[in-house]
């Protein structure tokens, strides 16, 4: 059965800045594009390449990839919480496929995803439950990261079982493009915010609130330009786009950690949810973007883009307002 695929920023800004009228027109038409081609699709299933940030994974064991058989959202950002509804089979045969290709990720039967998880879900289908969730963590936060290229390999492996299975399977990538998140690092924080990566004990709502107004502030910091973030970088992000729709995938098999970083800020490893996702669709065969939007948002802290696209030659009934979105800026 086919392979669709949605791509995503997310930003915890997303439901809580409000950029300018007709900014936030643009951003609401692409994302109703994106939940019109989702409908139109119609999927059994999702398997969806997200990254976390500190908050179902921490220092105390961190894997570079993890499966979620069982997942749950934590809430972040008003985002919804509660447990996913998680197709065992599917999520194992994910597994086994990634492991039979030398991807040693692990599987974890109490996943807990964030924001960076539940958002395009919220945003693509109306909620983490609207439809059963293979949820697959994809390490972009916390250093040491392996190789983009092992995200790509992990999307393939991924994609070459999902090809075989007679489900109608959506793929949805979260995160990037470029950006700078005011999130904490191991080597800078503060010692009790260190401890806190490491053990990963619960927030209180006190510092959960802390946490919140850190980002708002910084994001409006940024929009006015006078945070030190590293700013995004268009350039960069449209030339990936192109790339990723292109399907010359393994280019990204030559750069470096220390390269992204430079060129697009600290948060642009999220890019590898979009490299695996896309991975996935290329091993089912060719496939065409069919939709795409990009803009640079300081106020999301994001280079914000949403992308559709399907296998070659297969068409989809149209559900709503089809027409183009915005383009890169
Ligand atoms: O987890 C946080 O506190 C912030 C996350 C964040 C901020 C800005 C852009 C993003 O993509 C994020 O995930
Ligand atoms: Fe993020």
């Amino acid at each position: 059965m086919p392979l669709a695929l949605c791509c995503l920023s997310h930003s915890p800004l997303l439901d809580i800045s409000t950029p300018k009228p007709d900014l936030l027109a643009e951003i609401n038409l692409a994302l109703s594009q994106a939940r019109n081609f989702a409908a139109a699709f119609d999927p059994d299933v999702v398997v969806l390449f997200a990254p976390d940030h500190y908050n179902g994974f921490f220092y105390k064991l961190m894997p570079q990839f993890c499966i979620g058989y069982e997942a749950s959202g934590i809430g972040d950002y008003g985002t919804e919480a509660g447990e996913f509804d998680v197709p065992r089979e599917l999520a194992e045969g994910c597994a086994q496929s990634a492991l039979d290709a030398g991807i040693d990720l692990a599987v974890s039967l109490k996943m807990e995803v964030d924001h960076g998880a539940v958002q395009p879900l919220e945003k693509v289908l109306g909620g983490l439950r609207a439809k059963p969730v293979v949820p697959i963590f994809v390490n972009s936060v916390a250093a040491p990261l392996g190789p983009i290229a092992r995200a790509r390999r992990l999307g393939e492996a991924i994609g070459e079982y999902l090809a075989r299975r007679p489900e109608r399977i959506l793929l949805i990538g979260s995160g990037g493009l470029s950006h700078d998140a005011p999130v904490p690092t191991l080597a800078s924080a503060p010692a009790d915010v260190a401890e806190r990566l490491i053990t990963g004990n619960a927030m209180t709502s006190t510092q959960r609130q802390e946490r919140t107004d850190r980002v708002i502030a910084a994001a409006n910091d940024f929009a006015a330009g006078t945070d030190n973030l590293r700013p995004l970088n268009p350039v960069w992000d449209r030339a990936l786009l192109d790339l990723l729709a292109t399907g010359n995938l393994e280019a990204v098999d030559s750069w470096s950690n220390k390269w992204i970083e430079e060129q697009a800020g600290g948060s642009a490893h999220e890019v590898r949810t979009w490299v695996a996702a896309f991975a996935a669709l290329a091993a089912a065969g060719g496939y065409e973007v069919t939709s795409q939007y990009y803009r640079a948002i300081p106020e999301f802290i994001a280079g914000f883009a949403v992308t559709t696209a399907r296998p070659t030659g297969v068409s989809m009934k149209p559900i709503g307002d089809t027409t183009q979105a915005g383009e890169v800026n």
